[in-house]
């Protein structure tokens, strides 16, 4: 049985490049579509924010002379263009999926509201979100959470190349230990930097749990939405 009906799916713009240096790395971005089929097959629907590290970060181009705006303005374009890629693994595989965007950019996606991705969902589609927020200064973690709260997803499923949240970067520090489950409030005084501390307080505020799990393990993403336990929770307790 179904634990989650509706989610939102938050894929790391980073964790898409696999073992590559820089972009799209074909093998990941079809298992992942893989992946997402699989569940959207058995009637989950499936919203999806992608970040962009994998192409273009703002705060990377303020270090090279960009102003801050327009960094971020080439980050939320390359946010699409990772969209742009999911769309059409899940297309080529047989899986109805369709891009809105946050910015007004037809015919590359239908501008984003709450209202088209729900009429989307019930005629099986997965909704690919690109763009962000639309805002600069934001993250695609922070619009993963607000596109969440507003299609009242059940659940935020961070999909990354990590295995959950622990005491500190385990990329960086071997000694570090993950957690099964913790508070909102842990998360954010502790400063753990797996989400920005504006989406955990987003999430926060309108009761939305986060679940961080390993997106490059296959079935990983089924098993959650099947109730395995996976990755760490965060919530409000
Ligand atoms: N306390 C922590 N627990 C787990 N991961 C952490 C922690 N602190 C930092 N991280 C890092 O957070 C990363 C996961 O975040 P995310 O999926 O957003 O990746 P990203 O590189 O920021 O991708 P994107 O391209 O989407 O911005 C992990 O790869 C890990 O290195
Ligand atoms: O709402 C948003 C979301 C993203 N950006 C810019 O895009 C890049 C890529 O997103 P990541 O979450 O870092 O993967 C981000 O660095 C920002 O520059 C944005 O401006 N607004």
């Amino acid at each position: 049985m179904l634990k989650y009906k509706r989610v939102l799916l938050k894929l790391s713009g980073e964790a898409l490049m696999g073992a590559d240096k820089y972009g799209i790395n074909t093998k990941v971005l079809n298992e992942y579509a893989e992946q997402i089929k699989e569940v959207a097959q058995l009637g989950v629907e499936v919203g999806i924010v992608i970040g962009g590290g994998n192409i273009f970060r703002g705060l990377s181009g303020v270090n090279k002379g960009f102003d801050r705006v327009k960094g971020d303005q080439m980050g939320m374009l390359a946010t699409v263009i990772n969209s742009i890629a999911i769309q059409s693994a899940l297309n080529s595989i047989g899986q109805k999926a369709k891009v809105l965007t946050s910015i007004n950019m037809a015919p590359v996606g239908e501008i984003y509201s709450k209202d088209k991705a729900l009429e989307l969902f019930a005629q099986g589609y997965v909704v690919i979100i690109g763009g962000g927020t639309g805002n600069p200064f934001f993250t695609t973690d922070t619009a993963s959470s607000l596109r969440g709260v507003e299609i009242e997803a059940e659940v935020l499923l961070k999909g990354t190349r990590v295995d959950g949240v622990y005491t500190a970067d385990p990329e960086k520090d071997p000694a570090a230990i993950k957690y099964d489950e913790l508070s909102f409030d842990e998360a954010y005084n502790k400063n753990l930097k797996v989400m920005d501390l504006t989406s955990f307080a987003m999430c926060k505020e309108n009761n939305l749990p986060i679940i961080v799990f390993d997106m490059n393990t296959a079935g990983n993403l089924k098993k959650l939405l099947l109730g395995e336990k996976i990755g760490t929770i965060v919530k409000n307790y």
